[in-house]
């Protein structure tokens, strides 16, 4: 097999989080006899340094023809005084948009070891095992117009959606339901929002299709509150844009981590870009001490869902489970007689993990 990815680092701990993952991919290429071709590109702020813009038509280009993407994370302070329009985060939103990504699958389970690690109780997240699809291609992100008014007096954001673009990850969140365990709960504000109103009964017309999933309706407000008081009686959430990005940085919690969380953004076909739900979290960027786990968990997710590679992407998923179960993880986290090492350490241990992984599979 022989697949070719693009690599956009993009800015703070995207690049510690990117190079750590390809080490670990090194290792599964190496080990079944694939060739991986990377391809490294900039965005965001990286970009701007170079190009002046945050997507260069070079980027995208190399996006289209490959076969998935994998990205770290966009912006930080140096870039945060430009105008939106050039902004790092820009060219995040434009590459998802231009590439026909519209759905963020954000899964959210807590591995063992990592029970005690969440300021949550262990009895409340144990059995917990949701997984958040967001819209992502449309919404408050998206809309025209976006700008001040009346000399700064005024400002507008514009929360517009097609039918369509509700219609499709609504159809794709019910897919998902189906293949779990047949619950999906649709989060809106349909007690204010025009745009939620229709979001809900776009999601009641859908359901007649779908007799085997129960459906429910939720407002976002409490559903943030749930998230966190009874997160076992969610399977999947479908979501718009923005109470997606925000709900799911709050199920973060749940894993102990907001650097544990992968994601992976699709469309129709087999093409996907691969991303952690984190930042570029300046705060920590280039002292080592970056979660890597997101990333390579993104990756495994790549694996699984781009390339047919379902074997692969559980040997990962067991690897990251073990090396935490012997206690080693980043700073971030807080696991109970754990010992804390650095980025590369941890991968270090995780590419061991994988190796051993490997053997008993054969
Ligand atoms: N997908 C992307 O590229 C995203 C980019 N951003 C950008 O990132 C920059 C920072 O934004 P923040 O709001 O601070 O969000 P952030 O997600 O970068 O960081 C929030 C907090 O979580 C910690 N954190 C995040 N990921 C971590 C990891 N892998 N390991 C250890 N700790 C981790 C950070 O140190 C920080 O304390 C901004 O420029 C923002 O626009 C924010 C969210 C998503
Ligand atoms: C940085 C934003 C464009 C998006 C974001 O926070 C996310 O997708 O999680
Ligand atoms: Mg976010």
């Amino acid at each position: 097999m022989k697949k070719r990815i693009v690599l956009l680092p993009g800015d703070g701990i995207g690049r510690e989080v990117i190079y750590s993952t390809k080490v670990i991919l090194n290792v599964i290429a190496k080990r079944f006899h694939y060739t991986f071709e990377f391809i490294e590109m900039p965005i965001g702020g990286e970009a701007i340094d170079q190009y002046n813009i945050p997507l260069p038509e070079v980027t995208l280009e190399a996006c289209q023809t490959a076969d998935a993407v994998l990205l770290g994370a966009v912006g930080g302070p140096k870039w945060d005084s430009l105008p939106a329009p050039i902004r790092p985060e820009k060219g995040l939103l434009e590459i998802r948009k231009k590439l026909g990504l519209f759905a963020n699958l954000r899964p959210v389970k807590s591995f063992s070891a990592l029970l005690h690690a969440s300021p949550l109780k262990e009895k409340f997240i144990k059995d917990s095992d949701l997984l958040i699809v967001r819209e992502l291609t449309g919404g408050l992100y998206f809309g025209k117009p976006s700008e001040r008014r009346n000399n700064d007096k005024a400002v507008v954001d514009t929360l517009y959606y097609e039918r369509y673009e509700m219609e499709r990850i609504v159809e794709k969140a019910f897919q998902f339901a189906r293949s779990r365990k047949k619950h999906l709960t649709s989060v809106d504000k349909a007690n204010v929002l025009e745009s939620s109103k229709m979001w809900r009964e776009i999601v009641k017309e859908k359901s007649k299709a779908y007799p085997d999933v129960t459906v429910e309706h939720m407002y976002v407000d409490a559903a943030s509150m749930k998230l966190i008081t009874n997160p076992s009686s969610f399977d999947v959430i479908v979501t718009e844009n923005m109470f997606g990005d925000i709900l799911s940085d709050e199920a973060s919690v749940l894993t102990g981590s907001l650097g544990m969380l992968p994601s992976a953004s699709i469309r129709s076909d087999s093409f996907g870009l691969y991303e952690p739900v984190h930042g570029s979290a300046p705060d920590i960027a280039g002292k080592g001490i970056a979660n890597p786990l997101g990333m390579i968990l993104s990756a495994a997710l790549m694996l699984r869902f781009s390339f047919g590679l379902e074997m692969e992407a559980t040997i990962i998923e067991k690897a990251v489970n073990h090396t935490l179960l012997d206690g080693y993880h980043t700073p971030d986290l807080h696991i109970e007689n754990g010992r804390i090492v650095s980025t590369d350490e941890l991968v270090a241990r995780i590419a061991d993990k994988v190796e051993e992984e490997v053997l008993q599979n054969n």
